[in-house]
This record gives C-alpha cells, sequence and structure tokens, in this order.
C-alpha cells in the first residue's frame, strides 16, 4: 500500500499536558480522510503538526515517506495545505495574488502565466481572475485558497475547515471540487470539518478524535451497522 501520510505515536504536550497523544494513522494515497472531533479535540493540532507548523513533543510525521521535522524541505513539496482561514491581500486580483506566490515556486514569468491558468480553471474562477479577491464570495475565496494550494503539484491536501460559513452552493461547488481533484488528479485529502453530511458524502476514511486521542479510524463504511446508517449519530453517540 502507498502510504502517504504516516503518524507514529504523534504526541503534542504544552506544560505537561497533552493536546495530541499517541497518534498512529497511515493514511493511503488516494484516500479523502475526514478528521472529526468535537471543538478543542485538537484537530488543528494534529494538522500543524503534520505540515511542521508545530513541533512533537514525541512520535513522528512522514509525508510521501520524508519525515517532516528531519526532511521538511522534501516533505513539503508534497503539500498544500489550508490550516485555519486562508489570508489572502484583498486589494489584489486572484490572477495577481496567484502569480506573485507561484514566483516562490520557481516558475518563470511564461510558466507563472501558464500554472495560474491552470489552477484558476480547475477551481472555476478563469471568469473572475481579474478581479479583485475583496469582490469575491466567501466560497470563491475557498476556492481560491485551493488554487493557492495547487501550484506547487502538492500530492496531498490538507483543509481545516474548509465549508465553514459556506452556503449550500458554495459547499457544493466545495464537495465537486475536492471530488474532481480526488478522482482526476489522484489527490489524496485530509479535511477537518465540523459538517457530518458534507464529510459522510465524500470521505473514503474518517479519524474521530477525542480529547486528542483516536476513537476510530478506518474506512468510513465500516462505522455503519444496519441500525445506525448516519454519521452524526454514531459520532453524537461516541461523544456522549
Ligand atoms: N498553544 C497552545 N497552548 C496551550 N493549549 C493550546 C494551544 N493550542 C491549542 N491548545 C489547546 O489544545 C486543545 C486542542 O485545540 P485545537 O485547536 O487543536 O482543537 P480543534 O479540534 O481544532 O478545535 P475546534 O473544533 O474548536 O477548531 C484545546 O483545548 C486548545 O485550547
Amino acid at each position: 500500500m502507498d502510504v502517504i501520510i504516516e503518524t507514529k505515536g504523534l504526541t503534542k504536550k504544552v506544560k505537561g499536558k497533552p493536546l495530541v497523544d499517541d497518534i498512529n494513522v497511515s493514511i493511503v494515497r488516494g484516500e479523502i480522510c475526514g478528521l472529526i472531533g468535537p471543538n478543542g479535540a485538537g484537530k488543528t493540532t494534529i494538522m500543524k503538526l503534520l505540515t511542521g507548523l508545530l513541533v512533537p513533543t514525541s512520535g513522528k510525521v512522514k509525508l510521501n515517506k520524508f519525515d517532516v521535522n528531519k526532511q521538511r524541505k522534501e516533505a513539503m513539496v508534497s503539500v498544500g495545505a489550508i490550516i485555519e482561514s486562508p489570508i489572502f491581500f484583498e486589494f489584489m486580483t486572484g490572477r495577481g495574488m496567484l502569480q506573485n506566490l507561484a514566483r516562490l515556486h520557481g516558475l518563470n514569468k511564461q510558466e507563472r502565466q501558464e500554472k495560474v491558468v491552470e489552477v484558476l480553471s480547475t477551481v472555476g474562477l478563469n471568469g473572475r481572475g481579474d478581479e479583485k479577491i475583496s469582490t469575491y464570495s466567501l466560497g470563491m475565496k475557498q476556492r481560491l485558497g485551493i488554487a493557492q494550494a495547487l501550484l506547487g503539484d502538492p500530492e496531498i491536501i490538507i483543509l481545516d475547515e474548509p465549508a465553514n460559513g459556506l452556503d449550500p452552493m458554495g459547499m457544493k461547488e466545495l464537495r465537486e471540487l475536492i471530488l474532481y481533484l480526488n478522482k482526476e488528479k489522484n489527490l489524496t485529502f485530509l479535511i477537518s470539518s465540523h459538517l457530518l453530511d458534507e464529510l459522510q458524502k465524500i470521505c473514503t476514511t474518517l479519524i474521530i478524535i477525542k480529547q486528542g486521542n483516536v476513537l476510530f479510524y478506518g474506512k468510513q463504511d465500516e462505522i455503519y451497522d444496519k441500525s445506525l446508517t448516519n454519521l452524526e449519530d454514531i459520532f453524537i453517540g461516541m461523544m456522549s
């Protein structure tokens, strides 16, 4: 199996208190993995540990077989992440911002222009690329964030609560974009969300955490039985 995100004994303590405690997961290439837990369970902390924004107290993380803390550059090449809200320069156009960021990936002028056309088109923003970001809806901003994550041709995309505040249309567009990138580009996703209906629709695997501990990790199908077919009911049952 082609494991693309792997954690072993991943633990983060602050002043001796574990925020994340001994997490062991192996996410296989091509999965859409949902990360679920109540407020304060440790979802953002896990995502920050996965992307090297936090250093673990013990344990390790490998992205595409590279240790995030020892081989950071090699590990981070494979990941595009939006942890908490994406930050934009609202006075710039979507295209202008992406072209500036594409420079950081070492692309020359022509490559930058082509890459930006490609990612704007992938996220369905090609018609609005020359308008200021301040005029974009929240859904468009989320898709611009994904366009930004796609600039480096990642193999993994990590999204922290991407559907927060989106209206039903925005949610549908985001869902379809994630499914498109997963199926057509074979991108692996790790997505945290409180919107369990959305995760139920798209995830192949789930990680359910409570107080920094994993309560369930496996294929989404395995969590249901004949009488329990709704993720929200199962989640609430697990938390009580
Ligand atoms: N730097 C820090 N120092 C101390 N405690 C922290 C720090 N960062 C986070 N915490 C605590 O760690 C726990 C996990 O926080 P985290 O933000 O990872 O949870 P979450 O599952 O993402 O929550 P939410 O669903 O509300 O976004 C919380 O109790 C939080 O207060």
